[in-house]
């Protein structure tokens, strides 16, 4: 069971000199204290935007990490997090990969190169929703979304991205998503996917219907998508439905997300969001893509992969280019 956590400074290097020489403040404080880009200049993707990220991107880390530390009523991000019935099944592919069909029979196919299953457990989404709420109180930059539209409330999940959310427990969390669970699912539901699922990307989203409510037809710029419904049970929405597209069948599949309900799709597939029109709707969206942004393309390579092999770790190094 393998865990990446990123590394994070512990040593003394939680204070710096601030610009007036003689006092001190913590990694913590200098983040709270930085100037933040505009709602407008975030908009039009302003240069002086990614500079701020980029510029800061050490020392938010560094903030993350020490605000976690500080957060005493913190919930714990753990596997217990995860659909029992799908955990038991993923433990038991891990252990012997020939099993793994048990895990495949928890996906079900809506529409060619998509599928859909549950991926947490709903009674069990309130600690995951405590965390990102507290994360959004503790009043440190965090960098939102806007590869399609600008996502207010959303925030970046991958180190690759500056401004991603840092703090250790998540990462461990998300790597934890990402690497036992994602990875051998996208290999077992779609062919070619192998060797084209090394990177990882994340973000978080959520609509309402007072501010950003719909993202239109597009596809993704990954080999696999996993998209996973936040919301807790009886929080509800209306709108907000997710279509996929398949133009060879010329059909349309609607989804309705349910709590810990999870789509996960080829990039490939276009796919759109309805404007919401009542309640919210969290997400979390996770891509695995190849070295140097490649996806698979046509049929042919990498099919001939056995369960073993499916189940096994990727060994390659995050390349930190972030797709937006
Ligand atoms: O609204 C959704 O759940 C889909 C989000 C999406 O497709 C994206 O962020 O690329
Ligand atoms: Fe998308």
């Amino acid at each position: 069971m393998d865990t990446i956590i990123r590394p994070t400074s512990t040593q003394d290097t939680q204070h710096y000199s601030d610009h007036d020489g003689d006092t001190q403040q913590s990694a913590l404080q200098q983040a709270r204290n930085l100037p933040l880009p505009s709602k407008s200049d975030m908009l039009r993707r302003a240069a002086s935007v990614e500079h701020f990220w980029h510029q800061n991107s050490q020392l938010l880390e560094q903030a993350w990490a020490e605000w976690e530390t500080t957060e005493h009523d913190l919930p714990v991000l753990d596997d217990s997090l995860f659909d029992p019935t799908l955990r038991d099944v993923v433990t038991q592919a891990w252990r012997t990969p020939s099993t793994e069909t048990a895990v495949k029979n928890l996906w079900q196919e809506i529409l060619p190169d998509v599928y859909q299953g549950q991926l947490f457990d709903p009674a069990q989404l309130s600690t995951l929703r405590r965390y990102l709420q507290a994360i959004a109180d503790a009043n440190i930059p965090i960098r939102p979304p806007y590869g399609i539209a600008l996502n207010s409330n959303g925030a970046m999940l991958d180190a690759r991205s500056s401004g991603y959310l840092a703090t250790p427990n998540f990462q461990a969390f998300y790597h934890r998503v990402m690497n036992q669970y994602m990875r051998p699912i996208a290999r077992l539901l779609f062919a070619n996917v192998y060797g084209y699922d090394t990177q990882t990307f994340g973000f978080s989203i959520q609509y309402q219907p007072t501010g950003d409510t719909s993202l239109q037809l597009h596809t993704d710029a990954s080999a696999v998508t996993m998209n996973i419904n936040l919301n807790l049970p009886g929080e509800d929405f209306t709108g907000s439905e997710v279509d996929f597209v398949d133009r060879h069948l010329g059909q349309t599949k609607r989804a309705i997300f349910k709590p810990g309900m999870a789509i996960i799709h080829r990039g490939s597939v276009p796919h759109a969001a309805h404007p919401i029109t009542s309640g919210k709707r969290t997400n979390m969206v996770l891509w695995l893509y190849g070295d140097n942004m490649q996806v698979p393309r046509g049929v042919g390579l990498n099919s001939h992969i056995d369960a073993n092999q499916r189940w096994t770790d990727t060994h390659s190094q995050p390349d930190n280019f972030a797709p937006f």
